[in-house]
C-alpha cells in the first residue's frame, strides 16, 4: 500500500460445478497470473463458491471439510507473495452443515477474518442445502476498515449501511450472479457505492454451468458511483488502484451520514 492507495486484482474465472479438483487447479493458475507482472496487487479477490459451484445436490459430499484444503492453498499463496487474499467464498463443510464462507488471509498467510453468507438465495435453492451465517463480515484492507457481502446480500441495503455506519470504507462482494440479471447486478452495486459513499469491489464468475450462464462483469466502483474498472464476459484479472482518501472527500462534499434522520425511520 502506498499512502491510502490499494492495488486490487479481481480474479474473474469460470467455475466447474461439482468438480473441486478442476477448480483448485484452475485457481492456482489464476493466482499465479494475478501476481505476475510489474505492478503486483496488494489484495487478490476471488468469486463466490469457486471450489464447488452450485452443485448443491452433492454439496455435503464435495464441500471442503472445515475449509482445510482452501486454507492451505490461500495461506501459502498469501505468504509466498506478501499479498492479502479475500478468498471468494467456498462451500465449507462444518459439523452442523455446509456454509458459503469467505476467508481473508493477511500478507503473512494468517487467517485474518471470515464471513458466511447471511442471506440464502432461494432462486438457486441455497436455503435447501446451505446454512446461513449469523455474523457480519469485516476486514482491514489498505489500512482502512471494510466490509464483505456475498452476492444476494447486496439486495439488502440495510446490511451495507450497517457496515458503513460501523466504519467500512469499502465493500467486497464475491458473487455467482447469473444471466439475465446484469442490470440488477450493476445497479445494486452502484447504488450501494453511491448511498454509502464507499468503494465497491465485486468479483463475479463467468462461464456456463448446466442451464445457468454467468456474465462476469466484475466491477470496481468508487464512492461517487463511477465505475473505475469493469470486466467483460470472459475470464480475466480485473485490476485497479483505489484511493481510499476519496471516501472522506465524497462524504465531506455531500454529508449524507450527518444528514441522516434515524429517529424518523
Ligand atoms: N449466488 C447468488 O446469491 C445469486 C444472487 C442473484 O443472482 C440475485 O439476483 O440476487
Amino acid at each position: 500500500m502506498s499512502g491510502n492507495k490499494l492495488r486490487v486484482a479481481v480474479v474473474q474465472m469460470h467455475v466447474d460445478a461439482g468438480n473441486p479438483d478442476a477448480n483448485f487447479e484452475r485457481l492456482e493458475r489464476k493466482l499465479a497470473e494475478a501476481v505476475s507482472g510489474e505492478e503486483k496487487p496488494e489484495l487478490v479477490m476471488l468469486p463466490e463458491m469457486w471450489n464447488t459451484g452450485y452443485a448443491l445436490e452433492r454439496i455435503e459430499e464435495i464441500a471442503d471439510p472445515e475449509g482445510r484444503r482452501t486454507k492451505e492453498l490461500l495461506s501459502a499463496f498469501a505468504r509466498a507473495n506478501g499479498v492479502q487474499v479475500l478468498g471468494g467464498s467456498i462451500a465449507e463443510k462444518r459439523a452442523d452443515g455446509v456454509y458459503n464462507t469467505v476467508y481473508v488471509f493477511d500478507e503473512q498467510g494468517e487467517l485474518a477474518s471470515s464471513y458466511s453468507k447471511i442471506h440464502l438465495f432461494r432462486l438457486m435453492d441455497e436455503e435447501k442445502y446451505l446454512k446461513a451465517g449469523e455474523e457480519l463480515g469485516r476486514l482491514e484492507a489498505g489500512g482502512a476498515s471494510a466490509g464483505m457481502m456475498i452476492c444476494y446480500d447486496i439486495r439488502f441495503p440495510e446490511l451495507a449501511r450497517k457496515l458503513a455506519l460501523d466504519g467500512a470504507q469499502a465493500l467486497f462482494v464475491p458473487a455467482q450472479w447469473p444471466n439475465p440479471r446484469l442490470h440488477h447486478w450493476r445497479t445494486l452495486l452502484t447504488a450501494r457505492a453511491i448511498e454509502n459513499q464507499m468503494f465497491v469491489i465485486a468479483c463475479n464468475r463467468c462461464g456456463t454451468s448446466g442451464e445457468s450462464s454467468f456474465f462476469g462483469h466484475s466491477l470496481i466502483i468508487d464512492p461517487w458511483g463511477e465505475i473505475i474498472a469493469e470486466a467483460g464476459e470472459e475470464e480475466t484479472i480485473l485490476r485497479a488502484e483505489i484511493d481510499l482518501t476519496l471516501v472522506d472527500a465524497v462524504r465531506a462534499k455531500i454529508p449524507v451520514f450527518e444528514d441522516r434522520r434515524p429517529s424518523l425511520y
